[in-house]
């Protein structure tokens, strides 16, 4: 035997044992999350076991205290999965999302939950709301902005007419390919499926590639990928869950404009979420249609030091309502400075509504 093959010996025993010793630490932690769960449940007997603010917290922690090789983002995903069977023992967590099954919703929500997640796909926006609302599942994902394409407006005003909360947010980042059947003929593409912003995120490369093939918008890059298995000359665009879901072929890989694109989502469930450290707060204020109204709305911010980190106008629906701003600014509305700004807006408003302080996106 070689010198080496008497290392790789030593190293796969090694590895075995690091292997006994993770298998026991990882069985060691799913019995402490069962007994937080006993104790949540002695104090309250709805108590809810997940807590967005508790995770943020756990993983950024394993980020700051990990020294490699694998990078911390790596190793947070690691113990996402680690967090979610944990919970799974006791409670899955049940999720609405925007579906149909293999949309980038799906993809966020199980990012941000875990794959131990129950994941319910819902045929529109308003659905997933009124789920949630219902109690029928513990949380909803709905997407909100693209950082290409700008807001989701359907989502924006959907919020208006509901009580409900944000809970989180989660980041994803956007890949497209260009995917077909094994029965496409390849040199035939004469048309391509997809979704409105899909295709406006990859307008100029379609304009390169495929200038002469029919654009076909359908309601989600999902439905585009089951379309084309029935098509010898169709191709959709649409991201790995979808491919995966319909088993379809890449023919061309990460064909967006932007090399940065990324969509946020947003965690909105019953439940108001306290100070994870790191946080986020989302409001809507209508304000009185006269000279000055959008200064008298962000002075406060900028005297108390507050970043603001989106500011989107919609049009208001009721005469009260006469400009509608949604503004997401860092911190939470628990900390003193965040609870006089919040004051100070209600006095000049004509409605404030705070949607919800959660947690700044861990992954
Ligand atoms: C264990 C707890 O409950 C759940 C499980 C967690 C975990 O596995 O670390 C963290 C937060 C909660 O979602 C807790 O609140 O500490």
């Amino acid at each position: 035997m070689s010198d080496t093959s008497i290392n790789l010996d030593e190293l796969r025993q090694r590895i075995d044992q690091l292997d006994s010793d993770i298998l026991n630490l990882i069985s060691e932690r799913a019995s402490c999350a069962q007994q937080v769960a006993h104790v949540k449940l002695a104090e309250d007997k709805d108590a809810v076991f997940y807590r967005p603010e508790r995770e943020a917290q756990v993983l950024r922690r394993i980020m700051a205290l990990n020294k490699g090789p694998l990078d911390s983002e790596e190793m947070a995903r690691l113990f996402r999965e680690i967090m979610s069977a944990c919970l799974a023992l006791e409670q899955p967590v049940k999720v609405a999302y925007l579906g149909p099954e293999g949309t980038f919703t799906q993809q966020a929500a199980l990012k941000h939950f875990g794959e131990s997640a129950v994941s319910l796909p819902m045929a529109a926006i308003d659905e997933v709301f009124r789920e949630v609302e219902a109690g029928a599942v513990h949380y909803g994902v709905v997407p909100v902005e693209n950082s290409t394409e700008g807001v989701v407006n359907h989502t924006l005003d959907t919020f208006m007419d509901s009580s409900i909360k944000i809970c989180g947010e989660v980041v994803l980042r956007i890949h497209h390919h260009l995917l077909v059947s094994e029965t496409t003929r390849r040199d035939k593409v004469s048309r391509i499926y997809s979704h409105p912003q899909s295709f406006a995120q990859c307008r100029k490369w379609l304009d390169a590639h495929y200038p002469h093939a029919e654009r076909v918008p359908v309601s989600s890059n999902a439905e585009a990928a089951k379309l084309v298995k029935t098509e010898w000359h169709s191709a959709a665009i649409a991201g790995d869950m979808a491919a995966k879901l319909y088993g379809l072929e890449h023919i061309a890989e990460k064909i967006e404009d932007s090399p940065d694109n990324s969509t946020r989502f947003l965690i909105i469930g019953n439940q108001d979420v306290p100070m994870a450290g790191e946080d986020k707060t989302s409001i809507v204020v209508a304000m009185r249609n006269q000279p000055g109204t959008l200064h008298a709305l962000l002075e406060p911010f900028h005297r108390h030091q507050i970043d603001l980190t989106r500011l989107e106008t919609r049009p208001s629906r009721t005469g009260v309502w006469n400009y509608v701003f949604f503004i997401d600014f860092k911190g939470h509305r628990d900390e003193p400075n965040v609870a006089a700004v919040l004051e100070e807006v209600q006095l000049r408003a004509a409605e404030l509504r705070v949607l919800g302080s959660y947690p700044i996106g861990v992954l």
